[in-house]
């Protein structure tokens, strides 16, 4: 494509060089650049982007989009006042606007994306729907590996210009806080934005609960068919109060507040939800098969949308009730013991909570509850989670999870200010193998064991390696070993 169609849109401040020359890639790190590509700097939380031009001169970049007064002869040097919105820009003019013919939906909040994500998928799938998120990305038959739960600008759109050509009619995507704060989704249309709850998370980056919140609520400047809000969330409650000006709709959901979309009758199994949902137009049993309260707000979520994006209701709740298991997410491990392994990918203090408090209505025994908080992110939530977890649990294993460029012990000494040091209901093992062998050992008839934190991953981050470590391979492993 050429450099002048690329940048159109663009608030540009200056131009050196030429705008008549054909760029084949384009990419903001360095280290991907190729022949005649467009190297877009940005300055980030730790080097500069503009650091690297001569290393895109050598590998053949043509022409650079930066902030800084840079220009070098015979090279074009486009001035702006933010790459990253820039970014955005010339990807969705790259890929030719793709989600102007999607029917792209956006779930946003600190639990239940990607579970809402997937009930969305499994309803949507017919129609044919891709799927952006933390587990992988779906492209049609094709299945990317995500390496996070919402991609950069250029990725995303080339993803999304994929599923266009593809024929595919919707996408459900998670867009994270990050995201939205990061410019990753600034030029994508969204039919329908979906708000879940707001709850302590991410502080590391955004400060202040505030700024997280106000982050999450971006997305639903950005939607052209409704806004469907959790109003039973103080977040959601403030997200409605500042967005019910737009010309969007919203559609309330909740079970405690007056909404547009509630639940009642609710029915709680080890294996699923049952309820009667109520809206202004109709009344209909629902049943889910996914545990826990917070699948009725999930799916009181894919409702809302659903009915947003005209699906007739009988399909809904016909495809709600067929819905697969996703993983990680209060995956039960199947044995013959006569006690519960539950691996969850519960990393907040909420998620925790919901988590445990879902087992405690079932189980007959005691629950043990292994977890541990993810290095170089969030501390704040740490102590917090060692209360959780110790007010709630009957027995709690402290250990690791990935504890990335952190020295692991430091992490549970955050996790232990929360706890009461004079009970004796805690234990602390770092190895999380061992953690996890020790729990299962440990559990009688009638107990659940709780494996908390990593729920899909299929890896540990310890330092700067990745190992393969998989909560729901090693529980397998253990509960052929124990002979009780
Ligand atoms: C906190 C965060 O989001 N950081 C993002 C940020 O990184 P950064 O500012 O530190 O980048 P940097 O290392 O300083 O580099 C600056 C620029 O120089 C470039 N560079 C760097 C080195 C080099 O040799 N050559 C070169 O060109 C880099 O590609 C980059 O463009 O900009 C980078 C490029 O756009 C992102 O890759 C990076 O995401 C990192 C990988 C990340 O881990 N993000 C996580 C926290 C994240 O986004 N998580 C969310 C939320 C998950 C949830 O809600 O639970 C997600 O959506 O996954
Ligand atoms: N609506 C909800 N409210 C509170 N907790 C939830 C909700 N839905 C799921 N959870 C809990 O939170 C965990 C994470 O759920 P899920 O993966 O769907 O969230 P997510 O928003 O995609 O998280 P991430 O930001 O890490 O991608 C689940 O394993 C479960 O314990
Ligand atoms: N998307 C979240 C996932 C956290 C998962 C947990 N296992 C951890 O590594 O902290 C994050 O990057 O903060
Ligand atoms: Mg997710």
């Amino acid at each position: 494509m050429k450099l002048k169609d690329i940048i159109s849109g663009l608030d540009i401040i200056d131009i050196h060089g030429k705008l008549d020359l054909e760029i084949n890639s384009i990419d903001y790190d360095s280290r991907r650049l190729d022949k005649d590509s467009l190297f877009i700097c940005i300055k980030g939380f730790n080097v500069d982007g503009h650091n690297f031009i001569q290393e895109g001169i050598k590998k053949g970049s043509r022409a650079f989009i930066v902030q800084d007064d840079i220009f070098i002869e015979g090279y074009t040097f486009i001035r702006v006042k933010d790459t990253r919105d820039a970014m955005a820009i010339i990807a969705s003019n790259f890929y030719k606007n793709p989600t102007k013919d999607l029917n792209l939906v956006g779930v946003t909040g600190t639990n239940g994306k990607t579970t809402i994500t997937y009930l969305l998928k499994d309803i949507l799938h017919e129609e044919g729907v891709g799927l952006i998120g933390t587990i992988k990305n779906i492209i049609g038959d094709k299945e990317i590996v995500s390496s996070r739960t919402t991609p950069e600008s250029l990725q995303l759109q080339s993803y999304f210009r994929e599923m266009v050509d593809k024929n595919v009619k919707y996408c459900v995507m998670e867009v994270s806080s990050h995201s939205l704060e990061l410019k990753r989704v600034e030029e994508c249309e969204f039919k329908v934005g979906i708000f879940t709850n707001l709850t302590e998370d991410h502080l590391d980056f955004h400060k202040t609960l505030e700024n997280y919140r106000l982050a999450k609520q971006k997305l639903f400047y950005k939607t052209t068919k409704a806004n469907i809000i959790n109003i039973d969330d103080e977040g959601g409650r403030k997200i409605y109060e500042d967005i019910k000006h737009l010309k969007t709709p919203i559609i309330t959901y909740g079970i405690n507040n007056k909404a547009d979309i509630t639940a009642k009758d609710i029915k709680m199994f080890l294996d699923k939800v049952q309820y009667t949902v109520v809206t202004d137009e109709f009344e209909e049993e629902v049943e889910v098969p996914i545990p826990g309260k917070f699948t009725v707000y999930n799916s009181l979520a894919v409702i809302g949308a659903c009915i947003a994006l005209g699906i007739p209701k009988e399909i809904i709740i016909k495809r709600l009730k067929k819905a697969n298991k996703v993983p990680g997410r209060f995956e039960t491990i199947n044995s013959s013991k006569n006690f519960s392994v539950i691996v969850d990918y519960a990393h907040t203090p909420d998620a925790l909570e919901n988590i445990i408090k879902t087992a405690r209505e079932f189980v007959r025994g005691n629950i043990i509850t292994v977890f541990g908080c993810g290095g170089d992110r969030d501390r704040s939530k740490r102590p917090i989670m060692g209360k959780i977890s110790q007010d709630l649990s009957d027995i709690s294993i402290i250990t690791s999870d990935n504890p990335r460029s952190e020295d692991p012990k430091k992490i549970v000494e955050d996790i232990l200010e929360g706890m009461n040091k004079n009970i004796n209901n805690y234990k602390i093992i770092i190895d999380r193998k061992e953690a996890i062998k020790q729990a299962i050992a440990m559990a009688n008839e009638g107990d659940i064991v709780i494996v908390a934190g990593k729920g899909h991953e299929d890896y540990q981050i310890i330092g700067d390696k990745k190992i393969h470590f998989d909560d729901k391979e090693v529980v397998r492993e253990f509960l052929k070993e124990d002979k009780k």
